[in-house]
């Protein structure tokens, strides 16, 4: 049981929206840090509380089994664990924390009566980041608990910049290919469809050539700030793949839900109004767009790769240019066969 969940997230760093403005990275960033504390004794967790509520958003659990199910499910920046607990020991708790992978990154430390350097050791050995002995001294723990969090701030810094593209502001091409790869997976693992698709502007030399290059980069962070507006589902993922190409990853949406979208992205970049007097498909910028839809059906099974998948739509957005620029070209995997027609009748 949780026994209290303290207060609400509240905005605290606008720099790391300002690092990575549009992404859905940054938006996590908005949170008050959170720390939970995992103690059987009612006083120790309200001592906690009234120390820390100001700073964080405190999480309170007076068992290790309720904290456990919820640092997988929610958002937590730092354990200060128990050792003696009737439900499980502290020792259990944090082998548990470091051994699954959604919990494993979890700065935990032990606050303990238990003051031999053996406990200690083996503490620290179980991937504790510091143990604190009761009684405790509260300057002592308010400054290690800052510490820690202070870590865990500029360890997700790090982890947004090197996901982000620094020119555009969206999810970098690496990434674009973990998510990629683990959404494929994961339409195949529970049998469902999603929606891959290849967007890149047209006629960009010849605007690079017109306008500069300086104008071209202005161009670029226009044209994905609007591919990134254009998201509906907070599952819904755009990165850019190279240079003038992006790809955005639409999980459960089929063929019909991802032409509304592919119709959507090719109007908003219309609606711009970026001048391009080199275009050929219009006087402004557009795109073409290589959309590729997979169903995981199972009376038609078709293993292909991510890799595959990528090449499909890509194939699509060569059509599209080919069929004059500014449109969508699909297919659809796998390729359903068609119908038998019945025999002619021979008289
Ligand atoms: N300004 C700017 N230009 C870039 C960037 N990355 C790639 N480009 C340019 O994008 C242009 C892509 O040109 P092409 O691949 O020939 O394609 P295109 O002119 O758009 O022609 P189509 O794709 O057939 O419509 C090249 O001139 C690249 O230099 C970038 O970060 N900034």
């Amino acid at each position: 049981m949780s026994v209290s969940e303290l207060r609400p997230n509240q905005e605290i760093d606008a720099s790391a929206v300002a690092l990575t403005s549009g992404t859905s990275v940054a938006n996590s960033e908005l949170r008050k840090q959170t720390l939970m504390v995992v103690d059987d004794y009612q006083s120790n967790l309200q001592a906690m509380n009234a120390l820390f509520e100001y700073q964080y958003q405190v999480v309170l659990f007076d068992n290790a089994k309720d904290a456990l199910t919820h640092a997988q499910q929610e958002s937590v920046d730092l354990i200060l664990l128990d050792l003696d607990m009737p439900d499980m020991h502290g020792y259990e708790a944090c082998t548990e924390l470091k051994s699954n992978p959604l919990t494993a990154h979890i700065p935990v430390i032990f606050v303990t009566a238990s003051d031999s350097s053996d406990d200690e050791a083996h503490g620290l050995l179980l991937g504790a980041v510091d143990y604190i002995t009761k009684p405790v001294n509260l300057t002592i723990l308010r400054a290690r608990v800052r510490n820690h969090m202070e870590l865990v701030y500029y360890r997700k810094q790090l982890e947004i910049l090197s996901s982000v593209d620094g020119l555009t502001g969206v999810a970098n091409r690496r990434q674009l290919d973990t998510v990629l790869l683990q959404q494929f997976a994961s339409t195949i693992r529970f049998g469902r469809c999603m929606t891959l698709m290849m967007i890149d502007i047209d006629d960009f030399k010849p605007y690079n050539d017109l306008y500069g290059h300086m104008q071209g980069d202005d161009c670029l962070k226009r044209v994905a700030h609007a591919i990134q507006s254009v998201r509906r589902r907070e599952s819904d993922f755009v990165g850019r793949y190279g240079g003038e190409e992006f790809a955005m990853v639409l999980p459960d949406t089929d063929l019909e839900g991802g032409l509304v979208m592919a119709q959507k992205l090719l109007q908003t970049v219309r609606a711009l109004n970026i001048e391009h007097q080199g275009a050929t498909a219009a006087d402004r910028v557009t795109i073409s767009i290589g959309l590729t839809v997979y169903e995981a059906k199972q009376e038609y099974p078709e293993h292909i790769s991510v890799e595959e998948l990528i090449k499909l739509a890509d194939r699509q957005l060569y059509a599209a240019k080919r069929d004059g620029k500014n449109r969508v070209n699909y297919y659809q995997v796998p390729k359903l066969p068609t119908p038998i027609k019945d025999e002619p009748q021979h008289e």
